[in-house]
């Protein structure tokens, strides 16, 4: 009875597995029927949050397209984008052969070499660590002397006097004044300019920033700004870039800020990048994240009134 009971349990047991494994089957053939409209639904569901992302984005203006990538090297003729002038020439007095008629901006890697980038950048290092800003932004200006102190600046001139000559050699000033003529050649170049025609104007300066938190306004580098506003006088805005992006900083793009969205520009030694300074070309810096990122802005005008000479040692 005992055996009989096993041998029925045992049947019993099998009869359900069979039963148990048909059912699995069925479920499972069941939901196969299911699986093309699941596999559709999912990608009419990331295709919609795609796009109201996308959406999103375009509202407040975020997308953002890399112009000029750090890996890539432009060279020999600079990458150009044209842009419409902003009406904002039309309300001082015109430069024929200067003044902006074609506006835009360009980037070229052709014009500096790393090599001169970098005793530009070592320039730079020697003369800010006479000083420097307590926050994350500081300047070294050559033709004015201005240099960030603290929470102001001071004149190196002045305040170092003939120690000066110990910090900058005649050959770095003699490659500053080299490298900011074949600046002035590409623009007046790109731009169709007679480049007799274009002065050199202030502020021209280094600039020097990382991720330190700011301690007065100079040190807010970050602020959406238009040059020509900003500084008056310029008409042709240009930054030498004198480190990497990427491998000496994190964070620290250029970013122009079009109606259509922002478009980057991602620094590398050697790289100029130049456009007109009206509202056409409003623009920010990105903040740095991490490590140092050195540029020079070189500055030209069109108005011989607001032109500066190159600087000297002597
Ligand atoms: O360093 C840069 O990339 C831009 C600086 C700038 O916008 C300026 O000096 O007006
Ligand atoms: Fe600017």
């Amino acid at each position: 009875m005992v055996r009989m009971r096993n041998a029925k349990g045992s049947n019993a047991t099998e009869i359900e597995k069979k039963i148990k494994r048909g059912n699995a089957l069925r479920q499972g053939s069941a939901w196969r029927g299911y699986r093309g409209p699941i596999a559709f639904l999912l990608v009419a569901v990331c295709g919609c949050s795609a796009a109201v992302w996308m959406y999103m984005n375009s509202l407040d203006g975020d997308i953002t397209e890399t112009l000029v990538r750090h890996r890539e090297l432009i060279s020999p003729h600079p990458r150009v984008y044209t842009v419409h002038c902003s009406e904002d020439y039309d309300n001082q007095k015109r430069y024929p052969g200067c003044t902006p008629q074609k506006c835009g901006r360009a980037v070229t890697d052709g014009v500096v070499t790393r090599e001169e980038a970098q005793i530009l950048r070592r320039l730079a290092e020697r003369g800010l660590a006479l000083a420097g800003s307590e926050g994350g932004a500081s300047i070294l200006d050559l033709h004015s002397g201005a240099l960030s102190m603290g929470k102001q600046f001071v004149n190196i001139y002045r305040y170092f006097g003939d120690q000066i000559s110990d910090v900058f050699t005649e050959e770095d000033f003699k490659l500053y004044r080299d490298v900011r003529g074949r600046i002035q050649a590409v623009i007046a170049e790109t731009f169709g300019l007679d480049p007799t025609l274009l002065y050199l104007t202030k502020p021209t300066f280094f600039s020097r920033i990382n991720s330190t938190a700011a301690k007065t306004q100079h040190d807010e580098y970050w602020h959406p700004h238009i040059d020509k506003v900003t500084y008056g006088s310029f008409d042709y805005t240009s930054l030498l870039y004198l480190s990497d992006y990427g491998s000496d900083f994190t964070g620290g793009r250029f970013i122009f800020m079009d109606q259509s969205g922002n478009r980057t520009v991602e620094p590398r030694a050697g790289r100029v990048s130049f456009f007109s300074s009206g509202s056409e070309n409003l623009h920010r810096v990105e903040k740095v994240s991490w490590g140092t990122r050195y540029a020079i802005t070189v500055s030209f005008t069109c108005d011989p009134a607001h032109a500066i000479s190159d600087p000297t040692l002597s």
